[in-house]
C-alpha cells in the first residue's frame, strides 16, 4: 500500500500540523520516504477525546465480538504480506527471519488474547451470596468483577517494531481488557507503524466499533508523549524503552491531578550464574556453553531487553576455559546493523566507559559488520570485587556487549546478586551437583527478578499464561505484573463490587444465569462454568 505519512486518528488519516520526521535506514543512514507529519497537542486531543467517547461501547462489548475483533487485527496484519517485513527491515536493520518470527509472535499474541476474552477468567467474577439470617447481622449480596480502566496510551518500542509496537503486547492486552488505545508511534519505524495501524483501523471498522477505539499518532519525540500521558482522558500507560524516558513518563503520570498507573519496562542486565557442575564436562561442552552465551549476547545485535549483560563464572581452571571459549566465540562474530545511529552511538559510549573502568579487561571482540552502525560485538571480564564496588559495571549497554565476572564461592554470588538492581531475569547454569550451592541464591534472586531460568537463556520470551516479563525497579515501574503473556491484561483492569443490585441492573458477567458461561468464585469456592446450575447465586 502507499504510505500516507500521516497519523490515523479515530479511523481518519490526519495530516499533522507540526513538523515532519522520516524513518532512516540504519544500514546506510539514508532517509526513507515518505516524510511523516507530526501532530500538535491540539490534534492529539482529537484522538484522546475519541478514545474517551469509544470507551462506553467498547468496554461493554460481548465476548464473541470482542474476541473476533482481536482475531481480525491478526488476520489483517498477516494480509499485509511481505511489504511489512520489507519495510520493517529497511527501518530497523533487523533481518527478515527475525521479523517473520516477530510477526508470528504478534499475531499469535493477539489470538491468545482473543481466547482469553472468550474464556473470560480475566473478568474475575466473585459472588458472596446474601445471608439474610446471619447473626448478629445479615450479609448483603456482594458481587465483584474486573472492569477496564479507560483509554490507554501505548508507546512503541524501537527494538521490536511489531511485537512491542503498534499492535504489540501492550496494545493487545489493553484492547483485550476493553480499553481504547491511543498509540504513539516510535519515530524510528514510522512506515511499519502505519502499515499495522491500517490493519487495526480496518478491524475496528469491519466490526462496527466506535472509531475512537484506536488511534495512531506521530509526534515530536518526548513532548507529545508527555502531553499524551498528561491528558485527562488517558487512564493508564504502557511503555517499553529507556530508563530515562520511562521515569519521565512515570513522573508526569504521578503529578497529574488524577495520577494514573504507568507500566514501563525499562532496563535489565539479565545476570547469568554459571556453577562448577556446568563446567565439569569436556572441552566441547564448555565451548557449547560459551557459544550459546555469545549467541544470546549478539542475537538481534544485542538489542533485546533480555540480552545477558552479566555472566558470573567460577574462578579457577574451568572458569578460565569458559572465558577463553567465550573470547574465541565472540571473535568469530561480525557486527549486525543496530536500530539507529543514536543507539549505535550509545553502544560505543557505553563500551568505552566499561573498557576504561578499573579492573576490566577485554575478553574478546568480533569484527564490525559491513553496513553502517554495526559495531564489533565485545565481551569484557572482571572480578566480583570490582563489580560490587563500581557502578559503571552495573550500567546496561544496549547492544552486543557483556561482562564476565569471576567469583570464588557462593558468598561472592550472593553478595553480587544482592547488589544488583531489579532485573527482568536471572539464569542459572548447573547440574545436580550444584543444587545445594545454588539453593541459597534462589531467594535472593526472587527479590530481584521477574523470571528465574535454569540451563537456558533469557532471550526469546515465550508468550503464554505463566510468563512473567517484568521485575522490580528499574527493570519495570511496577513489579506486580508483566508486559508479555496473558497476565498483562490485568494491568488495565480494576475491581468493582456490586452490593444488593437486582439482577436487572447487574452486568451480564455477574447475573445468576451466567449468560457468558464464566467460571466464578462463589462464597470463596471456584466454580467452573459447567457447574453453575448448582450455585447458590
Ligand atoms: O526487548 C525486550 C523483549 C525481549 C523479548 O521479548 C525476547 O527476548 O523475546
Amino acid at each position: 500500500m502507499t504510505l500516507t505519512g500521516h497519523s490515523l486518528i479515530a479511523g481518519r488519516t490526519v495530516a499533522g500540523n507540526g513538523k515532519t520526521t522520516t524513518g532512516f535506514n540504519p544500514a546506510t543512514n539514508e532517509a526513507l520516504e515518505p516524510a511523516y507529519t507530526l501532530v500538535t497537542e491540539e490534534q492529539l486531543t482529537t484522538a484522546t477525546r475519541a478514545a474517551a467517547d469509544a470507551f462506553a461501547s467498547f468496554s461493554t462489548l460481548d465476548p464473541d465480538t470482542h474476541a473476533a475483533f482481536l482475531e481480525s487485527i491478526a488476520d489483517n496484519i498477516e494480509a499485509i504480506g511481505e511489504e511489512l517485513i520489507t519495510r520493517a527491515g529497511q527501518e530497523t536493520g533487523l533481518p527478515a527471519a527475525r521479523l517473520q518470527g516477530e510477526r508470528a509472535r504478534t499475531t499469535g499474541q493477539l489470538r491468545l488474547f482473543a481466547a482469553v476474552v472468550r474464556q473470560g477468567d480475566h473478568r474475575g467474577v466473585r459472588i458472596d451470596p446474601a445471608i439474610p439470617d446471619r447473626a448478629p447481622l445479615p450479609r448483603a449480596d456482594i458481587r465483584q468483577r474486573q472492569v477496564p480502566l479507560g483509554p490507554v496510551a501505548v508507546f512503541g518500542a524501537s527494538n521490536f517494531p511489531l511485537a512491542f509496537s503498534t499492535a504489540g503486547g501492550d496494545t493487545a492486552s489493553a484492547l483485550a481488557a476493553g480499553c481504547p488505545v491511543v498509540f504513539k508511534a516510535h519515530n524510528a519505524h514510522p512506515g511499519t507503524s502505519e502499515l499495522v495501524g491500517h490493519a487495526v483501523t480496518k478491524a475496528v471498522k469491519d466490526h462496527g466499533l466506535h472509531p475512537g477505539v484506536f488511534s495512531l499518532i506521530y509526534g515530536p519525540g518526548s513532548s507529545i508523549g508527555q502531553a499524551l500521558v498528561a491528558d485527562p482522558a488517558i487512564k493508564a500507560v504502557g511503555f517499553t524503552g529507556s530508563q530515562s524516558a520511562g521515569i519521565a513518563l512515570m513522573r508526569t503520570a504521578a503529578n497529574r491531578p488524577e495520577p494514573i498507573p504507568v507500566y514501563a519496562e525499562m532496563s535489565s542486565l539479565n545476570p547469568v550464574f554459571v556453577f562448577d557442575g556446568a563446567l565439569s564436562g569436556d572441552a566441547a561442552s564448555i565451548d557449547a556453553l560459551a557459544a550459546a552465551y555469545v549467541t544470546a549476547v549478539t542475537g538481534s545485535s544485542g538489542q533485546l531487553c533480555t540480552s545477558p549483560g552479566l555472566l558470573f563464572a567460577p574462578a579457577g581452571e574451568a572458569g578460565d576455559k569458559l572465558a577463553a571459549a567465550v573470547g574465541r566465540a565472540v571473535a568469530a562474530c561480525a557486527g549486525q546493523t543496530m536500530l539507529t545511529e543514536g543507539i549505535a552511538g550509545s553502544w560505543n559510549t557505553g563500551t568505552e566507559a566499561l573498557s576504561g573502568a578499573a579492573g576490566v579487561e577485554l575478553i574478546g571482540q568480533g569484527t564490525p559488520g559491513p553496513t553502517k552502525n554495526a559495531p564489533a560485538p565485545a565481551i569484557f571480564g572482571t572480578q566480583v570485587r570490582d563489580f560490587v564496588s563500581n557502578e559503571v559495571l552495573h550500567q546496561e549497554i544496549f547492544g552486543a556487549a557483556s561482562l564476565v565476572i569471576r567469583y570464588t564461592g557462593t558468598e561472592d554470588l550472593i553478595e553480587a546478586a544482592s547488589r544488583i538492581e531489579g532485573q527482568l531475569t536471572a539464569s542459572l547454569h548447573l547440574t545436580e551437583q550444584d543444587y545445594a550451592t545454588a539453593a541459597p541464591l534462589i531467594p535472593v534472586l526472587e527479590q530481584k527478578v521477574g523470571r528465574i531460568i535454569v540451563n537456558g537463556w533469557p532471550t526469546g520470551v515465550e508468550v503464554g499464561h505463566a510468563m512473567v516479563h517484568g521485575g522490580p525497579f528499574p527493570a519495570t515501574s511496577d513489579s506486580r505484573t508483566t508486559s508479555v503473556g496473558t497476565l498483562a491484561i490485568h494491568r488495565f483492569l480494576r475491581p468493582v463490587a456490586y452490593q444488593n443490585l437486582p439482577q436487572e441492573l447487574l452486568p451480564a458477567s455477574l447475573q445468576d444465569e451466567n449468560p457468558w458461561h464464566l467460571n466464578r468464585r462463589i462464597d470463596g469456592n471456584v466454580l467452573p462454568a459447567e457447574e453453575k446450575a448448582g450455585a447458590r447465586a
